[in-house]
């Protein structure tokens, strides 16, 4: 490897895998130690069998990912298949993704001052990205890795988006990502150009979205009424037509990004006195468990309940059959009062459903709080 870069094997036995410090769809990513240099680095093993793509796809685009260079861009140290996993070795993060922490720490999304400094970093590594030719189709906030010392890092670049991707999709992708610089110069010369012109344009999008998400239940636009320039901006990315998104360039230059504090100083404040990131993953694995039991036992509940209904309708038919031997007016008051019974039973139902699905939707912000807290104890 050239540039002074420091190279890195390809040789399994020469990494430590640690803890898991994340999970996504297709790979599992585990801190480890690069042994020869003893540093810290994280190991992204993507399951092949669980990837739509070919293996030539797969390290094409990996290949892409080693030649990124941007402070603010995931830049893989290298890649190597191991069994049925490719492992892309990368720098770690400690902080781990911006959606991560808001599970943990920040539910209610972060505030003003963090949301433009990681935003104007994330746009820089998009403006680069698109510089050469490049379009990262997964800007999310999961996306978004930040480090103890407020380095904010856009990951994720040409690896795991692809593994999903199919026909037109696929087929752009491998188009401008797999060679961005030839086809970065043929594009200034042949209708293409329009082409990517606008393609580029789905990143801002994503952007937008990302913006709202970073400030997820904070109704941006009540807390925080001076946000003013910042509901601008993420309307502007939200455009429907796609020509009429600014570039990542021109958003740079708007006024929510230009009194925007520098990472290092504005990131402190959600970061402090929080577990380690692998603490925090097993923290999270079990709120999801607790999630899945208490489904479970909704579903038991709702089973009981329509069961004993069912029973309740069996025994209003044998006892019809029975009255048919009473006088008419003693029957009417008999069926009236079941009638009214079962209709009672529905509405408590219903009440009881509606309860669970509200609680159960609170319930991983509660549960991360509460499992916080005892970690913090
Ligand atoms: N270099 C890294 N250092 C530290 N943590 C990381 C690093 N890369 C990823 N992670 C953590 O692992 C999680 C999963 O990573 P991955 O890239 O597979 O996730 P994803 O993009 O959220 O998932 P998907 O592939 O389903 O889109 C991230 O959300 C992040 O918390």
């Amino acid at each position: 490897m050239g540039g002074g870069r420091k190279a890195y094997s390809a040789l399994p036995t020469d990494y430590k895998l640690l803890e898991e410090v994340g999970c996504g769809a297709s790979a599992t990513v585990y801190r480890a130690i690069y042994l020869p240099y003893n540093e810290v680095v994280a190991v992204k093993c993507l399951d092949l069998d669980r990837c739509n793509s070919n293996l030539d796809d797969i390290r094409r685009e990996a290949q892409t990912m080693s030649l990124i260079d941007h402070p603010n861009v995931i830049r893989a140290h290298c890649s190597f298949v191991v069994e049925r996993f490719l492992w892309v070795v990368m720098p770690y993060m400690t902080e781990g993704s911006c959606l991560h922490l808001m599970k943990v720490a920040h539910t209610e999304g972060f505030e003003e001052q963090v949301i433009g400094s990681v935003l104007k970093e994330t746009l820089k590594a998009l403006e680069y990205l698109h510089r050469q030719g490049h379009i990262h189709r997964d800007v999310k906030a999961g996306n978004i890795l930040l480090d103890s010392t407020g380095v904010v890092k856009l990951g994720d670049f040409g690896v795991s988006a692809c593994m999903f991707d199919t026909g037109e999709r696929q087929r752009s992708r491998n188009t401008f990502v797999g060679t961005p610089f030839i086809y970065h110069s043929l594009c200034w010369y042949s209708d293409q150009f329009i082409l990517y012109w606008i393609l580029y344009r789905v990143d801002i999008w994503s952007f937008g979205i990302t913006a709202l998400e970073l400030a997820h239940g904070h109704a941006p636009f009540s807390k925080y009424p001076p946000m003013k320039s910042f509901k601008e901006m993420v309307a502007m990315c939200l455009v429907k037509d796609q020509t009429k998104r600014p570039t990542a360039e021109k958003l740079l230059k708007h006024s929510f990004f230009k009194n925007a504090k520098p990472p290092e100083l504005s990131l402190k404040s959600i970061l402090a006195d929080l577990p380690p990131l692998w603490e925090r993953v097993k923290i999270l694995k079990v709120c999801e468990w607790c999630r899945c039991v208490e489904d479970l036992l909704l579903c038991i509940c709702l089973y009981d309940i329509v069961n004993e209904l069912n029973n309740a309708l069996q025994r209003k038919d044998a006892a019809q059959l029975a009255l048919k031997k009473m006088p008419s007016a003693e029957q009417e008051a008999l069926s009236q009062v079941r009638y009214v019974g079962i209709l009672t039973c529905l509405v408590v139902f219903v009440y009881f459903f509606l309860f669970l699905a509200e609680r159960s939707s609170a319930m991983i912000s509660f549960g991360i709080a509460d499992e916080y807290a005892l970690v913090l104890v």
